[in-house]
């Protein structure tokens, strides 16, 4: 299994090695195996997908956030380009499908947020806020990548499932180049701040603990799309 996971640089490779227990109950949930295999019931994707837009709104302000901490140019390109690609292309699909369910883009941008949701979006905000840019990396990757990963191993495995949009977003280039890119440019900015040998840095374990957190929310997530429609 190991083996077939996707690299995205070498420090995401490694927090998510860090990671092991919570990394599988993300990436593995029952609410992705249900995206897969289409089982999962139409009221949890529908319940998910609007929270997963105010989600994205709150996940685009943490990356905007980005562009206040960076330090360095492509930093900076990184940031900006991520808040592009969630704001212009990412949520289009929840506008989209959303659409078909007979709900607006205004009842979407009003919906209310459920308290796992809350949870998320306003721990990544406050990483970035009390820590550094790492602090705020470290918090967002997981979210990034873990979705990357996830439509990558659905596209490979589910034809003919009715999320298919849904598993194409993420299995799409386009956001694979946005995975990759976060993961080149995460390298470059420890590298910048923490020297050739991060691992020794008494910084290190802190970030993989916040990169640890955030994976854990992430299982909430998922959880709370499931139980919120029943
Ligand atoms: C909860 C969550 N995590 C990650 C992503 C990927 O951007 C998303 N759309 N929603």
């Amino acid at each position: 299994m190991n083996s077939q996971l996707p690299s995205y640089g070498a420090t995401f490779d490694a927090w998510r090695l860090g990671a092991p227990n919570e990394w599988a109950a993300y990436t593995r949930h029952a609410f992705v195996q249900g995206l897969g295999d289409g089982t999962l019931p139409r009221a949890a994707f529908v319940h998910y997908l609007v929270q997963d837009y105010v989600f994205l709104v709150h996940f685009s302000r943490a990356w905007s956030l980005g562009v206040v901490k960076s330090e360095t140019l492509a930093e900076m390109k990184t940031c900006a380009s991520t808040v592009d690609a969630l704001v212009n292309h990412e949520m289009a699909l929840h506008v989209k499908t959303c659409a078909a369910e007979g709900i607006s883009e205004a009842e979407l941008f009003a919906a209310t947020e459920a308290t796992e949701n809350i949870a998320y979006t306003r721990y990544v905000m406050d990483a970035g806020l009390q820590g550094d840019f790492l602090d705020l990396m470290a918090a967002l990757m997981p979210c990034v990548m873990g979705y990357g990963e996830i439509g990558l191993s659905l596209a490979a495995q589910a034809e003919t499932s009715p999320y298919r949009d849904w598993i194409n977003t993420y299995a799409d280039p386009e956001y694979q180049a946005v995975c990759t890119n976060a993961g080149a440019m995460l390298d470059g900015a420890v590298a910048h701040r923490l020297g050739a040998k991060p691992q020794n840095s008494p910084r290190w374990a802190q970030l993989q603990a916040r990169f640890t957190k955030a994976t854990a929310l992430e299982v909430g997530f998922w959880q709370m799309g499931l139980d919120g429609a029943s």
